[in-house]
């Protein structure tokens, strides 16, 4: 494959799926397998939202404006699909915010006496319009983060620390810390890239490896807990994470093990770096509290699948390889809250918060027209 790769598609129309397809890269799959996904229902794309086949806060928006498309131009409830894509995973702000994207364009049409098969060509259109904006974000993003690092940066290139994965195949675009990363590689200023592996998923050593790896970075894999030790033998110039949801007052939620490394950099006075889109900002949740956390399945911790495997057996207990005695308690969060005064910066597509008060958050969100939530 290409540096690049697209982490999903819409196909139009095929004789033999009778309708369009939307065809997801399984990240559940990955790095073993490349394997793609042909959603032709609702259903089997909230089983992908909710297995992590597709998966990644702009991403998910993306996919739930084409989910709603796909139960628009093959005929299915719309009003039930929105609410069954919506409800998939419940942190991730964008999910809700890109179902609702393209089911106010349809609704819209209706409205004003539009037949069915234009209301869902403007569903199609707006979910459309979303992967672009998130492309085009993607890529503002990258000049902003590469900007900001160049102002708390030394010279000799930068040392990078990131968490999970936040690239291409979590946006339209590069993705979104990842994309940082990727810019300054193609600056010639990325001295090493820290790739956290991220339990109990692996996001890191799967997918962020996986896409350091084509994308020729210097990059090294660490497990989690090993994060510290590089803090202290000062190899880190910067943690770079993405978010899943930012309330109104800049607390950000994201995966497990952010908080952390936000205090780590806090006490080794690094700079800890968010990369968001202004569609991550959920100014109706006020504070970190307020912020869902998703509970995954104690079996994710109590059991090891192998990533070609993830996708058959990963929340059903027993389909791994039990690393704790059988009937132990997991308790499994899929995000933590990191409080907006350990985050020095939030960089958008619009620009940078720093410092990150809820002032600047409303005013940044204000420009970029996300003055309401997606509820
Ligand atoms: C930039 S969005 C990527 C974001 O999503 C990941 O969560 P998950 O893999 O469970 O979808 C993680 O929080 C990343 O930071």
């Amino acid at each position: 494959m290409a540096e690049d790769f697209a982490a999903l598609r819409w196909d139009e129309p095929d004789e033999h799926l009778g309708g369009p397809v939307l065809v997801l890269l399984d990240q559940t799959r990955l790095p073993a397998e490349e394997v793609e996904l042909a959603c032709t229902d609702v259903p089997a794309l909230v089983q992908a939202i909710q297995s992590l086949a597709v998966r990644g806060a702009p991403l998910l928006g993306i996919a739930g404006a084409y989910g709603v498309a796909l139960a628009a131009a093959r005929g299915y409830d719309v009003e039930e699909a929105a609410e069954h894509l919506a409800g998939a995973r419940p942190t991730a702000v964008n999910l809700a915010y890109g179902v609702r994207r393209a089911a106010d364009a349809y609704r819209a049409v209706l409205h004003e006496g539009g037949t069915q098969a234009q209301a869902s060509a403007a569903a199609l259109d707006e979910a459309r319009e979303l992967h672009a904006e998130d492309a085009r974000g993607s890529a503002r993003m990258a000049e902003h983060g590469l900007r900001l690092l160049g102002e708390l940066a030394t010279g000799g290139g930068f040392r990078l620390l990131t968490h999970c994965n936040t690239g291409q195949l979590v946006s339209g675009g590069d993705g979104t810390a990842l994309a940082v990363v990727l810019a300054a590689h193609r600056a010639g200023e990325l001295r090493r890239l820290w790739v956290d592996e991220t339990r109990p998923l692996l996001q890191g050593a799967r997918l962020t490896a996986y896409e350091a790896a084509r994308a020729g970075m210097p990059y090294t894999l660490l497990a989690d807990n090993a994060a510290g030790s590089l803090f202290a033998a000062g190899e880190v110039d910067a943690v770079l994470i993405g978010a899943d949801r930012i309330a109104a007052d800049g607390s950000t939620a994201n995966k497990v093990g952010s908080y952390p490394l936000a205090v780590l950099a806090r006490h080794h006075g690094v700079p800890f770096i968010v990369v968001a889109p202004t569609t991550t900002v959920d100014l109706d949740t006020p504070d970190g509290d307020a912020i869902e956390i998703e509970q995954r399945p104690g079996s994710e911790i109590t059991e090891f699948t192998a990533p070609h495997t993830f996708s058959s057996e990963m929340s059903q207990p027993g389909g791994g390889v039990p690393i704790a005695p059988l009937g132990t308690q997991a308790y499994n969060p899929a995000f933590d809250v990191t409080p907006p005064e350990l985050i020095t910066a939030i960089v958008t597509e619009r620009g940078v918060v720093s410092p990150v008060t809820a002032g600047e958050l409303a005013g940044l969100c204000a420009q970029a027209g996300n003055i309401r939530s997606a509820r």
